[in-house]
């Protein structure tokens, strides 16, 4: 992928691009993002999408709030805070920033401001290669090489800073020669997977197939996989881990299945401050996005529609989760916490 997900053009008065990944696979389309409310729908209509890409995008738009003046940072901090409310990302990079502008000095403040949103970008990214690193050495001891992994959702280079986090696994262990064959779901209603990831493996040359959701059990039960990877948009103090919907029915298969389902996030992504996922606040979205996606007409008018953006697989279905600084196996509350507490 040549064109950057997310790039800050320019200085202090300089302003976020993006690719519109709302017009993926189709177009790459980039998106100059001026004001505050430019990144705020952005984020709202996935324009830029994927917990730790959310909050590298939120840390920009804070730079373009109109930065000599403290209160302006504050109120840009509190609007963007309410865009989407499950990726934790967004209120950790959010938080960083009001830190950073409490500590600054008014003709500082800019240049602070921007020096602490590139830092989350970069550090992010170093987050995403050292995911890849290690859950590669988990799965290439664990699984034989060549072997099929089913995955869900968008977790690449769309989703982060960098290379990913359930993605940046796979991109390393083809890297690695281990020749990955990886299952993706299309992952409705939006289809990350069949827009997004099929994209992103395909532009790397990664054996692919893709895979309606309500295929993921049947080819589990054909063999054509060996484990599952995943990404998450919050996981809990005892590893309870909220991601795309859909996700936990991976889990469940998985399990039924007898095969490792594993999750990949940056520390970024944990929110110790939840004791289990049922406190994770799961996003509801438009009845649209499933009865009319691109105005085309799928269901009658006015229907009665669910549409959650997220649920939650629980600890005990999780075989590890793969972090930054290492992989959490067992998955619990102690192991969680000695990984993830600074
Ligand atoms: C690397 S985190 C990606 C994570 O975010 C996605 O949600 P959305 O596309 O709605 O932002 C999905 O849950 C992915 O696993």
């Amino acid at each position: 992928m040549s064109t950057p997900t997310i790039e800050w053009i320019g200085g202090v008065d300089g302003h976020l691009r993006l690719i519109d990944q709302t017009k993926l696979p189709a177009e790459t389309e980039l998106l100059d993002c001026e004001t505050v409310d430019d990144v705020w729908w952005a984020i709202r209509k996935l324009s830029v999408r994927g917990a730790p890409a959310i909050g590298v995008a939120a840390a920009y738009a804070v730079v373009l709030a109109t930065s000599d003046s403290h209160e302006s940072v504050k109120s840009a901090c509190d609007h963007l805070a309410t865009s989407r409310p499950t990726a934790v990302n967004l209120f950790w990079a959010l938080d960083r920033m009001r830190r950073v502008a409490d500590d600054a000095d008014r003709d500082e403040l800019a240049e602070r401001l921007l020096a602490e949103a590139k830092a989350i970008h970069s550090e992010d990214a170093e987050q995403c290669a050292a995911i890849g690193r290690h859950g590669a050495d988990l799965l290439e001891q664990t699984l034989a090489k060549g072997s099929g992994i089913l995955t869900h959702c968008n977790t690449g280079a769309l989703a982060t800073g960098g290379d990913g986090t359930a993605l940046a696994v796979l991109f390393e262990l083809h890297r690695r020669g281990f020749g990955p064959h990886v299952y993706a779901d299309e992952t409705r209603p939006l289809l990350q997977g069949s827009r997004l990831t099929m994209w992103e493996l395909t532009d790397r040359g990664v054996k692919a197939t893709l895979i309606c959701d309500s295929m993921a059990a049947q080819v589990m039960r054909e063999g054509r996989v060996a484990a599952a990877i995943v990404g998450a948009d919050r996981i809990a103090a005892n590893g309870d881990s909220a991601n795309k919907i859909g996700t936990y029915g991976v889990a469940l298969h998985a399990k039924a299945h007898g095969l490792p389902f594993y999750v990949a996030a940056p520390t970024t992504t944990f929110d110790l401050s939840l004791a289990t996922g049922a406190e994770i606040p799961i996003e509801e979205r438009a009845a649209s996005e499933i009865t009319k996606p691109g105005g085309v007409m799928f269901a009658p008018e006015g229907v009665e529609v669910y549409n959650p953006a997220f649920d939650v697989a629980p600890a005990e279905l999780i075989a590890g989760i793969i972090t930054e600084r290492g992989v959490i196996n067992p998955v619990t509350t102690d192991t969680v916490t000695k990984m993830v507490a600074n």
